[in-house]
């Protein structure tokens, strides 16, 4: 069957790579929102936020430039430590310090899905459990030479070089690194797309 293309409201190279591995076609959107946590946010709150705020601003991009409506996607990726939110990297300090404070600790990797027809918004939110190695400064100088964590929210990628540091990982992974596959795939089906 020919599976219709959704709108994907992100400018996440691992969100695309991902869809595409479940076989679902999509039309990019660009759109910008705040990504600054409410005053004593949680982290499980903050990340169902942004996914919607997300994918409401795509709805409204994909009005404003009179485009066809379809389904639309938006995620937001952030790694809780307790309750504190690390998002992406401000600089190579930033990433220094958020990855000296990961080290040889469990953190959770939550991704909040947002999935929209225009009308109907519904978001799940997929939580991960890390386990960091205990990490030398030398490793986490070398790590953040590689330029990989500046892009990303807890200044690491599983499914890069990042994978060095990981001692354990429970849940999913195709959530860490961006847009859990099983919850999006559930959450299309639930407005009737063929998913299989
Ligand atoms: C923890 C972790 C995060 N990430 C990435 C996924 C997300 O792209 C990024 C978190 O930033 P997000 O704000 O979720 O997404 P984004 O700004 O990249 O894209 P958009 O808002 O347009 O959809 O961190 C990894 O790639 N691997 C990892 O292991």
């Amino acid at each position: 069957m020919t599976k219709p293309a959704i709108y994907l409201a992100s400018a996440s190279p691992r969100r695309r790579e991902l869809l595409t591995q479940i076989g679902v076609p999509f039309e990019l959107l660009r759109c910008e929102i705040d990504e600054t946590p409410l005053a004593g946010e949680l982290p499980h709150p903050y990340v169902a936020r942004l996914a919607r705020a997300k994918a409401e601003a795509g709805v409204a991009a994909y009005r404003a430039a009179g485009l066809p409506p379809r389904l639309l996607l938006a995620a937001d990726t952030t790694v809780a430590l307790g309750e504190a939110i690390l998002g992406k990297p401000v600089d190579v300090a930033d990433a220094e310090a958020m990855l000296a404070s990961l080290s040889g600790k469990s953190h959770q990797v939550m991704t909040g899905v947002a999935v929209t027809d225009g009308e109907r918004v519904e978001v799940v939110v997929s939580v991960s459990q890390v386990r960091f190695r205990i990490l030398s400064a030398a490793e986490i100088r070398s790590y953040v030479a590689t330029g990989e964590p500046m892009d990303k929210a807890g200044s690491y990628g599983a499914q890069g070089k990042g994978a060095l540091l990981i001692a354990a990982m429970e849940g999913s992974f195709s959530g860490v690194i961006g847009l859990p596959l099983a919850e999006t795939g559930a959450l299309l089906q639930g407005f009737d797309y063929p998913i299989w």
